[in-house]
């Protein structure tokens, strides 16, 4: 197994980051953004909405709750020799923008080329939704995923590509709907080896953003 944080920092891992405040407060800030909206918070539809939104944040914003790095603690030894690219295409992501708290959906696209080790492939999703579930911009996400692999599992190289849909440019201000944004994080061979790195990228889906 490898070592990936000390005793601390994994009892601090399991902590929220930041303490949360009241979870009657948060309701009344919800009902406050109703009646920015215009509506009647006490109106039968609305007056459990509070209460549901808040809910609905625990589940949008779980990752906060996460140690990424922890998750990828339990390697297996790779004993045939196993030296070439492990690729996980289509993971859907579903995040929320850090500037407009609106989602941001798409793919996610993994590679890595082991050193010896390899992780359970259900482990790499479960960073990309520990980073995911969490106020984000796309290159954050994108690099903080890439990073975390290479730094833990230590393989040769990490590929991370992510296409997604910004609700904040569809449905809001600029209005732009069918545009999605592709964004890279290449590490170690991927960096390197034009060849590696062509090959991981022609293999990928295109346009599949919003499916
Ligand atoms: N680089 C980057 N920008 C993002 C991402 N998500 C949203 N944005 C952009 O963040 C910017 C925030 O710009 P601001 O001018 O501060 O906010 P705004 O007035 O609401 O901007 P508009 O969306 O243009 O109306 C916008 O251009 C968004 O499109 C992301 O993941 N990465
Ligand atoms: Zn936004």
């Amino acid at each position: 197994m490898n070592k990936v944080a000390s005793g601390q920092e994994r009892l601090d891992a399991k902590k929220p980051i930041r303490q949360r405040p009241a979870r009657a407060d948060v309701e009344a800030a919800v009902r406050l953004l109703i009646e920015w909206a215009g509506d009647d918070p006490d109106r039968e539809g609305l007056i459990d909405t509070p209460a549901r939104v808040v809910q609905a944040y625990e589940e949008f914003f779980d990752g906060y709750n996460t140690d990424p790095a922890e998750l990828l603690a339990r390697t297996f030894e790779e004993t045939n020799d196993y030296d070439d690219m492990i690729v996980l295409r289509n993971m859907r992501l579903e995040s929320h923008c850090e500037h407009h708290v609106v989602p941001i959906i798409g793919k996610v696209h993994v590679a890595y080329l082991p050193a010896g080790r390899v992780v359970g492939i259900s482990k790499i999703a479960r960073v990309v939704e520990a980073y995911a579930k969490r106020l984000q911009i796309q290159e954050t996400l994108t690099s903080q995923i890439a990073d975390t692999i290479q730094s833990v599992l230590r393989p040769r190289g990490v590929a991370v590509v992510i296409e997604a849909a910004h609700m904040c440019m569809t449905t809001r201000g600029v209005r732009k709907p069918g545009v999605s944004m592709v964004t890279r994080r290449l590490t170690g061979v991927f960096r390197d080896d034009v060849n590696l790195r062509q090959e991981f990228l022609s293999s990928l889906p295109q346009g599949t953003a919003f499916t």
